[in-house]
């Protein structure tokens, strides 16, 4: 096999791989994940040109994350030489301030990023582990992270900002902001599409298990709805979304849980699983007729309706809404739902093309383009480490 990069994108409730050609263009060679890694783990892998090579659900129960990673090799090593790979690229999830660019990972790079584990619980200390374990399965090859915080970073300051205190802003408690890497693939797919202008006023919805919203005008983040931590924002699969403090204080302050228990429970207990008590995942409920289903449902779609009514305020209008990720690439009942809430903007659904699944789904009397684009992550963090000389 000629030089190649194997990417790692591991998100709260997946672990998606994908393996390129070093060169220009990044032919795929291989690509795959392992979805529902906490309920019932499924692998799928495809072959360079996309075509689904194995579709295999993995038992019953949970895996960790260092079992999903030795399935990934060794379905690479099936199919290729794992001596061919020179580069794992990370899509690693919080960078700080300090990291904007595709960074080698050395000592240095990992100590400074352990630092921030306790801003991003769920995801940053699984990305480090990570790490450490391709270093060990795959010790020749070079380890470089992208950054999901990147793409936020050059926000105006006035959207980073909370109502506290300076010397707290001065201390780096601000918006970060996440999913970056998917809103740069994207923001390059609209540049593609419109040109300079890349849609102009867009909203672009990253509806997975975690979920955000970026305004971006000319495909450049503006505002977004996660903030200092993957926690803000919409509802989530386990994830309750922006809280009022006072609700964090008093749960705190009446004296039955830790610190430790608030996080669990906010990060892990709450969002749609916590609203349905049935299940974080969307398809599952969307599938389900229990009413507690249809209420968490509910209000994943009033609050996206919510805060795309926010976004449009910040942009001052909207000429593009665009759907990625899990839930805004395959479910149409979602995209219909949240177009439907964000009529007054303009949106116009076709009810045809969205159950299609076309690219344009808005009616011809929309005067924003809706679009479902399905976002790769695994190839932005490959074209930054090309880009990056690394
Ligand atoms: N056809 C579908 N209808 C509704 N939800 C779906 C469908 N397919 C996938 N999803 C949802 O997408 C979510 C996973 O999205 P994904 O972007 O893969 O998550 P992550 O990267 O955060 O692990 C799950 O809630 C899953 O149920
Ligand atoms: C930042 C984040 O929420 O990532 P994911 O959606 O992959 O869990
Ligand atoms: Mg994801």
């Amino acid at each position: 096999m000629t030089d190649a990069i194997l990417v790692l994108n591991a998100g709260s409730s997946s672990l998606k791989f994908a393996v390129f050609e070093t060169m220009t263009g990044l032919p795929l060679l291989m690509k795959g994940s392992i979805t529902s890694l906490r309920s019932r783990p499924r692998l799928r892998v495809s072959n360079a040109n996309g075509a689904l090579d194995k579709d295999d659900v993995l038992g019953a129960n949970a895996i960790s994350m260092r079992a999903a990673l030795e399935v990934v090799v060794a379905e690479i090593a099936g199919r290729h030489s794992l001596e061919g790979i020179r580069v794992i690229g990370h899509r690693i999830v919080h960078g700080g301030h300090a990291y904007r660019v595709a960074t080698l990972l050395d000592e240095q790079a990992i100590g400074a990023l352990w630092k921030l584990s306790p801003l991003a619980p769920i995801h940053q200390p699984m990305n480090l582990e990570i790490v450490e374990l391709a270093a060990s399965l795959l010790p020749h090859a070079r380890q470089v992270g992208c950054f999901d915080t990147a793409f936020h970073s050059e926000r105006p300051r006035i959207a980073t900002l909370y109502g506290l205190p300076q010397s707290l802003t001065d201390a780096g408690i601000v918006s970060y902001g996440f999913h970056g890497v998917s809103y740069g693939y994207i923001a390059s797919c609209l540049l593609d599409r419109y040109g300079a202008q890349a849609g102009n006023r867009a909203i672009v919805c990253h509806l997975g298990s975690g979920a955000s919203l970026c305004a971006m005008r000319e495909g450049r983040s503006i505002a977004t709805t996660m903030g200092f931590s993957p926690l803000d924002g919409l509802v989530m699969s386990t994830r309750c979304g922006s809280l009022d403090p006072g609700v964090v204080l008093h749960l705190l302050q009446d004296g039955t849980r830790s610190a430790n228990d608030l996080a669990r429970l906010l990060y892990e207990e709450s969002g749609l699983i916590g609203v349905s008590e049935i299940s974080g995942d969307m398809q599952t409920l969307v599938e389900s007729d229990d009413a507690r289903a249809a209420e968490a449902v509910d209000l994943f779609v009033y609050q996206a309706g919510r805060q795309i009514g926010s976004l449009a305020a910040a942009l001052e209008g909207l000429d593009t809404l665009v759907f990625t990720a899990g839930i805004g690439e395959n479910s149409a009942v979602i995209r219909e739902r949240i177009c439907r809430a964000a009529r007054w903007l303009g949106v116009q659904v076709d009810h045809e093309r969205n159950r299609r699944g076309d690219q344009l789904i808005n009616a011809a009397g929309s005067t924003v383009d809706v679009l479902v684009i399905p976002t790769d992550e695994e190839r932005a963090v490959a074209k930054q480490i090309l880009a990056s000389g690394l």
